[in-house]
């Protein structure tokens, strides 16, 4: 999983803050915000899906993971782009990898967030060739270093549906046709294959 471009950042209370949890600048903070479950599907596999409707806007989970360097997630994209690594029945791989654009413009941060191991229901957010129906944030803390990455409904979600997320953009070139895993999303601009990992 990859997203290139940049993602919105969003600025929130944080450890260097006086205020408590209660305070409202604190949204992504609290656990996971809606009520969802975990639903088996027949091509993709586990995936999330809302258990009450949830308003457009709204925050709905953090994306938990292992933090890794960028040395360290290169090495796992290795790992996870073997078919090997998916005849084994091993979990299917859940490297988020983001970047955050910093204010310089010049250069950028690079956030690499492994759940395939470690994680929170984030990990079973699929793949939508149409852009899903929640967003990638960035969550910058006062007096916290790195940025959280947070899952907000980009439109209202309702009861059942399932809650979706852009990995990437699928390019449509030669190594993608034959590398590419089958993208089961269901829109009508898919083309059929998964964006594939860009590190
Ligand atoms: C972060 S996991 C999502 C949860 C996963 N479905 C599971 O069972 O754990 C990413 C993996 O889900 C599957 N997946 C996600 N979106 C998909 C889609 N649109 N079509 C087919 N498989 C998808 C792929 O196996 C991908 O490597």
């Amino acid at each position: 999983m990859a997203s290139e471009g940049q993602s919105l950042v969003v600025f929130e209370c944080g450890p260097a803050c006086r205020c408590g949890a209660e305070c409202s600048n604190r949204v992504t903070q609290r656990g996971i915000a809606a009520r969802v479950k975990v639903v088996r599907h027949r091509q993709k596999g586990w995936c999330l899906h809302a258990a009450e409707d949830i308003r457009r806007g709204a925050f709905v989970c953090q994306y938990a993971g292992e933090l890794l360097t960028n040395a360290e997630a290169n090495r796992r994209h290795l790992i996870y782009d073997c078919p090997e690594y998916h005849s084994s029945g091993r979990p299917p791989p859940a490297l988020l990898v983001v970047r955050e654009h910093l204010p310089s413009k010049t250069a950028s941060l690079r956030l690499n967030i492994d759940a395939t191991h470690f994680g929170n229901v984030a990990r079973f957010v699929n793949h939508s060739c149409d852009g899903g129906n929640a967003t990638r944030v960035l969550v910058r803390q006062t007096g916290w270093p790195l940025p959280h990455v947070a899952l907000f409904a980009n439109r209202e979600i309702l009861a059942g549906e399932e809650i979706t997320m852009s990995y990437g953009e699928v390019k449509a070139d030669e190594s993608t046709l034959q590398t590419a895993p089958p993208c089961y999303c269901g829109s009508s601009n898919c083309i059929g294959l998964m964006p594939r990992d860009v590190a």
